[in-house]
Protein backbone atom coordinates (compact mmCIF):
# COMPACT_ATOMS: atom_id res chain seq x y z
CA UNK A 1 0.00 0.00 0.00
CA UNK A 2 3.01 2.43 0.29
CA UNK A 3 3.15 3.23 -3.17
CA UNK A 4 -0.65 4.09 -3.49
CA UNK A 5 -0.10 6.86 -0.98
CA UNK A 6 3.17 7.96 -2.71
CA UNK A 7 1.12 8.11 -6.22
CA UNK A 8 -0.95 10.63 -4.32
CA UNK A 9 1.90 13.25 -3.66
CA UNK A 10 2.68 13.84 -7.13
CA UNK A 11 0.10 16.67 -8.16
CA UNK A 12 -2.10 16.97 -10.91
CA UNK A 13 -2.88 20.09 -12.62
CA UNK A 14 -5.66 21.35 -15.29
CA UNK A 15 -4.68 23.74 -17.53
CA UNK A 16 -7.68 23.77 -19.83
CA UNK A 17 -10.91 23.40 -16.90
CA UNK A 18 -13.96 22.53 -19.13
CA UNK A 19 -12.51 23.27 -22.39
CA UNK A 20 -11.21 26.46 -21.89
CA UNK A 21 -6.93 27.48 -21.31
CA UNK A 22 -6.14 29.41 -18.77
CA UNK A 23 -5.44 33.44 -19.51
CA UNK A 24 -2.29 34.21 -19.33
CA UNK A 25 -2.08 37.04 -16.46
CA UNK A 26 -5.49 35.99 -14.78
CA UNK A 27 -5.68 35.47 -11.25
CA UNK A 28 -6.31 31.20 -12.20
CA UNK A 29 -3.31 31.80 -14.22
CA UNK A 30 -1.39 33.04 -11.08
CA UNK A 31 -2.97 30.72 -8.84
CA UNK A 32 -1.81 27.64 -11.23
CA UNK A 33 1.85 29.23 -11.39
CA UNK A 34 2.33 29.20 -7.99
CA UNK A 35 1.11 25.40 -7.46
CA UNK A 36 3.37 24.67 -10.82
CA UNK A 37 6.74 26.29 -9.28
CA UNK A 38 6.24 24.61 -5.60
CA UNK A 39 5.68 21.36 -7.33
CA UNK A 40 8.63 21.78 -9.47
CA UNK A 41 10.92 22.70 -6.33
CA UNK A 42 9.11 19.77 -4.18
CA UNK A 43 8.97 17.10 -7.43
CA UNK A 44 11.01 18.14 -9.88
CA UNK A 45 7.87 16.90 -11.47
CA UNK A 46 4.01 16.94 -11.93
CA UNK A 47 1.03 15.44 -14.04
CA UNK A 48 -0.65 17.94 -16.18
CA UNK A 49 -3.93 17.91 -18.11
CA UNK A 50 -4.70 19.79 -20.99
CA UNK A 51 -7.56 18.94 -22.97
CA UNK A 52 -8.75 21.82 -25.18
CA UNK A 53 -10.28 20.11 -28.01
CA UNK A 54 -12.59 17.53 -27.75
CA UNK A 55 -10.78 15.77 -30.83
CA UNK A 56 -7.64 15.23 -28.41
CA UNK A 57 -7.90 11.26 -27.10
CA UNK A 58 -8.47 10.80 -30.95
CA UNK A 59 -4.88 12.72 -32.14
CA UNK A 60 -3.47 10.47 -29.29
CA UNK A 61 -4.56 7.61 -29.96
CA UNK A 62 -3.65 7.65 -33.95
CA UNK A 63 -0.14 8.91 -32.88
CA UNK A 64 0.46 5.57 -30.99
CA UNK A 65 -0.83 3.68 -33.78
CA UNK A 66 1.51 5.04 -36.08
CA UNK A 67 4.25 4.48 -34.01
CA UNK A 68 3.68 1.11 -33.50
CA UNK A 69 3.45 0.69 -36.90
CA UNK A 70 6.80 3.04 -37.28
CA UNK A 71 8.76 0.42 -34.86
CA UNK A 72 7.40 -2.33 -36.53
CA UNK A 73 9.15 -1.61 -39.90
CA UNK A 74 12.29 -4.01 -41.12
CA UNK A 75 15.51 -2.74 -38.72
CA UNK A 76 17.84 -1.86 -41.81
CA UNK A 77 14.92 0.91 -42.35
CA UNK A 78 14.74 2.41 -38.82
CA UNK A 79 18.23 2.18 -38.98
CA UNK A 80 18.65 4.69 -41.64
CA UNK A 81 17.74 7.68 -39.13
CA UNK A 82 21.11 8.67 -38.15
CA UNK A 83 21.98 12.06 -36.48
CA UNK A 84 25.90 12.85 -35.39
CA UNK A 85 23.71 14.36 -32.05
CA UNK A 86 23.65 12.35 -29.11
CA UNK A 87 20.65 10.61 -29.01
CA UNK A 88 18.78 11.12 -31.79
CA UNK A 89 19.68 8.08 -34.08
CA UNK A 90 17.68 5.26 -34.06
CA UNK A 91 18.83 3.12 -31.12
CA UNK A 92 17.92 -0.42 -30.96
CA UNK A 93 20.45 -2.49 -29.75
CA UNK A 94 21.71 -1.26 -26.85
CA UNK A 95 22.85 -3.86 -24.20
CA UNK A 96 22.33 -1.12 -21.33
CA UNK A 97 18.92 -0.50 -21.90
CA UNK A 98 17.77 -3.99 -24.03
CA UNK A 99 13.72 -3.65 -24.01
CA UNK A 100 13.92 0.38 -25.37
CA UNK A 101 14.03 1.39 -28.80
CA UNK A 102 14.22 5.14 -29.65
CA UNK A 103 14.05 7.87 -31.92
CA UNK A 104 14.66 11.78 -31.62
CA UNK A 105 13.96 14.03 -33.81
CA UNK A 106 15.50 17.70 -33.67
CA UNK A 107 12.83 21.29 -34.14
CA UNK A 108 9.91 19.41 -35.69
CA UNK A 109 7.87 22.76 -34.85
CA UNK A 110 10.45 24.90 -36.50
CA UNK A 111 11.68 23.16 -39.78
CA UNK A 112 10.86 20.54 -41.83
CA UNK A 113 12.31 18.06 -39.74
CA UNK A 114 8.91 15.61 -39.77
CA UNK A 115 8.84 15.43 -43.13
CA UNK A 116 12.30 14.64 -43.86
CA UNK A 117 12.14 11.79 -41.28
CA UNK A 118 8.16 10.19 -42.15
CA UNK A 119 9.96 9.95 -45.94
CA UNK A 120 12.87 8.55 -44.80
CA UNK A 121 10.69 5.73 -43.08
CA UNK A 122 8.08 5.64 -45.39
CA UNK A 123 9.80 6.55 -49.07
CA UNK A 124 6.01 7.08 -50.24
CA UNK A 125 5.32 9.47 -47.35
CA UNK A 126 3.40 9.11 -43.99
CA UNK A 127 1.39 12.68 -43.83
CA UNK A 128 -0.96 11.67 -41.86
CA UNK A 129 1.73 10.94 -39.11
CA UNK A 130 3.97 13.61 -40.10
CA UNK A 131 1.15 15.90 -39.38
CA UNK A 132 0.54 14.43 -36.08
CA UNK A 133 4.31 14.92 -34.91
CA UNK A 134 3.46 18.08 -36.19
CA UNK A 135 0.61 19.28 -33.70
CA UNK A 136 1.84 17.06 -31.04
CA UNK A 137 5.03 18.34 -30.50
CA UNK A 138 4.08 22.35 -31.51
CA UNK A 139 1.17 21.21 -28.36
CA UNK A 140 3.94 20.45 -25.89
CA UNK A 141 6.88 22.97 -27.07
CA UNK A 142 3.46 25.49 -26.12
CA UNK A 143 2.70 24.01 -22.93
CA UNK A 144 6.98 24.15 -22.07
CA UNK A 145 6.92 27.61 -22.86
CA UNK A 146 3.47 28.45 -20.58
CA UNK A 147 5.28 26.56 -17.54
CA UNK A 148 8.58 28.36 -18.04
CA UNK A 149 6.54 31.60 -17.77
CA UNK A 150 4.73 30.28 -14.40
CA UNK A 151 8.13 29.92 -12.92
CA UNK A 152 9.18 33.51 -14.13
CA UNK A 153 5.83 34.95 -12.78
CA UNK A 154 5.82 32.82 -8.89
CA UNK A 155 9.53 33.88 -8.83
CA UNK A 156 8.60 37.67 -9.21
CA UNK A 157 11.16 37.68 -11.60
CA UNK A 158 11.28 40.94 -13.83
CA UNK A 159 9.52 40.63 -17.32
CA UNK A 160 13.05 40.79 -19.16
CA UNK A 161 14.22 36.79 -17.56
CA UNK A 162 11.04 36.17 -20.31
CA UNK A 163 13.98 35.93 -22.84
CA UNK A 164 15.76 33.30 -20.25
CA UNK A 165 12.98 30.90 -20.63
CA UNK A 166 12.54 31.63 -24.18
CA UNK A 167 16.31 30.72 -24.53
CA UNK A 168 16.14 27.88 -23.02
CA UNK A 169 13.24 26.61 -25.15
CA UNK A 170 14.36 28.08 -28.31
CA UNK A 171 15.57 24.35 -29.12
CA UNK A 172 13.76 20.74 -29.08
CA UNK A 173 14.02 16.85 -29.23
CA UNK A 174 10.59 15.29 -30.02
CA UNK A 175 11.81 11.37 -28.94
CA UNK A 176 9.38 8.74 -29.87
CA UNK A 177 10.03 5.56 -27.78
CA UNK A 178 8.84 2.03 -27.40
CA UNK A 179 9.38 -0.29 -24.72
CA UNK A 180 9.12 -4.30 -25.40
CA UNK A 181 7.69 -6.57 -22.77
CA UNK A 182 10.07 -9.83 -21.67
CA UNK A 183 9.41 -12.83 -20.31
CA UNK A 184 12.68 -12.75 -18.71
CA UNK A 185 11.92 -11.09 -15.01
CA UNK A 186 15.48 -9.79 -14.69
CA UNK A 187 15.02 -7.25 -17.22
CA UNK A 188 12.50 -5.39 -15.92
CA UNK A 189 14.62 -2.88 -13.63
CA UNK A 190 16.30 -2.29 -17.33
CA UNK A 191 13.78 -0.43 -19.14
CA UNK A 192 15.15 3.07 -18.83
CA UNK A 193 17.96 3.17 -16.26
CA UNK A 194 17.85 5.93 -13.59
CA UNK A 195 18.94 9.34 -14.73
CA UNK A 196 18.00 13.11 -15.01
CA UNK A 197 17.38 15.00 -17.96
CA UNK A 198 19.95 16.93 -19.69
CA UNK A 199 17.71 20.15 -20.90
CA UNK A 200 15.81 22.46 -19.22
CA UNK A 201 11.87 21.07 -19.34
CA UNK A 202 10.69 17.87 -20.52
CA UNK A 203 6.64 16.95 -21.67
CA UNK A 204 5.66 13.24 -21.84
CA UNK A 205 2.62 11.92 -23.05
CA UNK A 206 2.29 7.60 -23.16
CA UNK A 207 -0.09 4.83 -23.91
CA UNK A 208 -2.41 3.52 -21.60
CA UNK A 209 0.63 1.45 -20.47
CA UNK A 210 2.27 3.30 -17.28
CA UNK A 211 6.16 2.48 -16.23
CA UNK A 212 7.74 5.81 -15.57
CA UNK A 213 9.03 6.19 -12.04
CA UNK A 214 10.38 9.03 -10.45
CA UNK A 215 12.87 9.34 -7.09
CA UNK A 216 11.30 11.21 -4.42
CA UNK A 217 13.71 13.40 -2.25
CA UNK A 218 13.50 10.99 0.50
CA UNK A 219 14.78 8.40 -1.80
CA UNK A 220 11.72 6.16 -2.71
CA UNK A 221 10.46 5.22 -6.17
CA UNK A 222 6.53 6.46 -6.88
CA UNK A 223 5.24 4.85 -9.70
CA UNK A 224 3.58 7.44 -12.01
CA UNK A 225 -0.17 7.57 -12.59
CA UNK A 226 -0.33 9.45 -15.96
CA UNK A 227 -3.82 10.33 -16.60
CA UNK A 228 -5.42 9.17 -20.01
CA UNK A 229 -4.77 11.74 -22.70
CA UNK A 230 -2.97 13.58 -20.01
CA UNK A 231 0.88 14.78 -19.79
CA UNK A 232 4.05 14.33 -17.51
CA UNK A 233 6.04 17.28 -16.70
CA UNK A 234 9.65 17.00 -16.03
CA UNK A 235 12.67 19.36 -14.11
CA UNK A 236 16.27 19.08 -16.47
CA UNK A 237 19.30 19.59 -15.15
CA UNK A 238 19.27 22.94 -17.03
CA UNK A 239 16.15 24.58 -15.44
CA UNK A 240 17.92 23.37 -11.92
CA UNK A 241 20.57 25.18 -12.51
CA UNK A 242 19.28 28.00 -13.95
CA UNK A 243 16.79 28.49 -10.79
CA UNK A 244 20.54 27.77 -8.65
CA UNK A 245 19.01 24.40 -7.44
CA UNK A 246 15.29 25.61 -6.02
CA UNK A 247 13.87 23.36 -9.38
CA UNK A 248 14.34 20.42 -8.12
CA UNK A 249 15.90 17.69 -11.68
CA UNK A 250 13.78 14.94 -10.55
CA UNK A 251 15.52 11.75 -11.28
CA UNK A 252 13.37 8.89 -13.17
CA UNK A 253 13.34 4.96 -15.03
CA UNK A 254 11.11 3.49 -16.67
CA UNK A 255 9.59 -0.13 -15.45
CA UNK A 256 7.58 -2.30 -17.28
CA UNK A 257 7.09 -5.36 -16.62
CA UNK A 258 3.10 -5.85 -18.26
CA UNK A 259 2.26 -7.87 -20.91
CA UNK A 260 1.35 -5.08 -23.77
CA UNK A 261 4.52 -2.84 -25.11
CA UNK A 262 4.50 0.91 -23.58
CA UNK A 263 4.75 3.59 -26.27
CA UNK A 264 5.93 7.01 -25.00
CA UNK A 265 6.16 10.57 -26.95
CA UNK A 266 8.47 13.13 -25.28
CA UNK A 267 9.22 16.83 -26.21
CA UNK A 268 12.77 17.94 -24.55
CA UNK A 269 13.15 21.42 -24.35
CA UNK A 270 16.87 23.16 -24.41
CA UNK A 271 18.78 25.77 -25.20
CA UNK A 272 20.57 26.12 -28.40
CA UNK A 273 23.80 24.92 -28.03
CA UNK A 274 25.94 28.16 -28.28
CA UNK A 275 23.35 29.73 -25.49
CA UNK A 276 25.19 30.29 -21.89
CA UNK A 277 23.34 29.45 -18.54
CA UNK A 278 23.13 31.85 -15.88
CA UNK A 279 21.34 32.32 -12.76
CA UNK A 280 19.33 35.38 -12.20
CA UNK A 281 20.75 37.79 -9.31
CA UNK A 282 17.22 37.60 -7.67
CA UNK A 283 17.27 33.77 -7.27
CA UNK A 284 20.32 34.41 -5.20
CA UNK A 285 20.63 35.15 -1.70
CA UNK A 286 23.51 34.60 0.95
CA UNK A 287 21.76 33.09 3.15
CA UNK A 288 19.29 30.72 2.46
CA UNK A 289 20.17 30.54 -1.41
CA UNK A 290 23.95 31.32 -1.92
CA UNK A 291 25.09 30.93 -5.80
CA UNK A 292 25.23 27.33 -6.73
CA UNK A 293 26.12 27.56 -10.05
CA UNK A 294 28.83 29.25 -11.92
CA UNK A 295 27.30 30.77 -15.90
CA UNK A 296 28.03 27.98 -18.27
CA UNK A 297 27.40 27.41 -21.89
CA UNK A 298 24.78 24.82 -22.61
CA UNK A 299 26.76 23.08 -25.74
CA UNK A 300 29.52 22.74 -23.88
CA UNK A 301 27.84 20.96 -20.70
CA UNK A 302 26.55 18.44 -22.83
CA UNK A 303 29.87 17.60 -24.90
CA UNK A 304 30.98 17.02 -20.89
CA UNK A 305 28.18 14.54 -19.75
CA UNK A 306 28.52 12.56 -23.11
CA UNK A 307 31.83 11.80 -23.17
CA UNK A 308 31.94 11.30 -19.09
CA UNK A 309 28.27 9.91 -18.44
CA UNK A 310 28.33 10.74 -15.04
CA UNK A 311 24.80 11.83 -13.25
CA UNK A 312 26.38 13.97 -11.03
CA UNK A 313 27.78 15.61 -14.36
CA UNK A 314 26.03 19.19 -13.33
CA UNK A 315 27.34 19.26 -9.78
CA UNK A 316 31.08 18.80 -11.71
CA UNK A 317 30.71 21.01 -14.31
CA UNK A 318 28.94 23.68 -13.10
CA UNK A 319 28.54 23.79 -9.16
CA UNK A 320 30.34 26.02 -7.39
O1 LIG B 1 9.45 6.92 -21.73
C1 LIG B 1 9.36 7.64 -20.73
O2 LIG B 1 8.29 7.80 -20.15
C2 LIG B 1 10.56 8.34 -20.18
C3 LIG B 1 11.63 8.64 -21.17
C4 LIG B 1 12.78 9.40 -20.58
O3 LIG B 1 12.87 9.57 -19.39
C5 LIG B 1 13.83 9.97 -21.45
O4 LIG B 1 13.85 9.67 -22.65
O5 LIG B 1 14.64 10.77 -20.94
FE1 LIG C 1 14.24 11.15 -18.97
Amino acid sequence: MESESEIMTIPCFDFCKGGMALEEGSEEWKDMSKKVREACESHGCFLLMCDETPNGVHVREEMFNHMKALFDLPEETKQQHVSPKPYRSYNGKNSVIPLCESFGIDDIPLLNTAEAFTNLMWPQGNPSFCQILKTMSLKMLGLSFLILKMIVEDYDLPQHYILDVENMKSSSTSRLMKYKVTENNEDFNNSLLPHTDKNGLTILCQNEIQGLQVLSKTDKWIELKIPQNGFVVIVGDILKAWSNGRLHAATHRVVVNGEKERYSFGVFTMPKEEMNIEVPSELVDEKSHPLRYHPFNYGEYISYFVSNLKENALEVFAGL
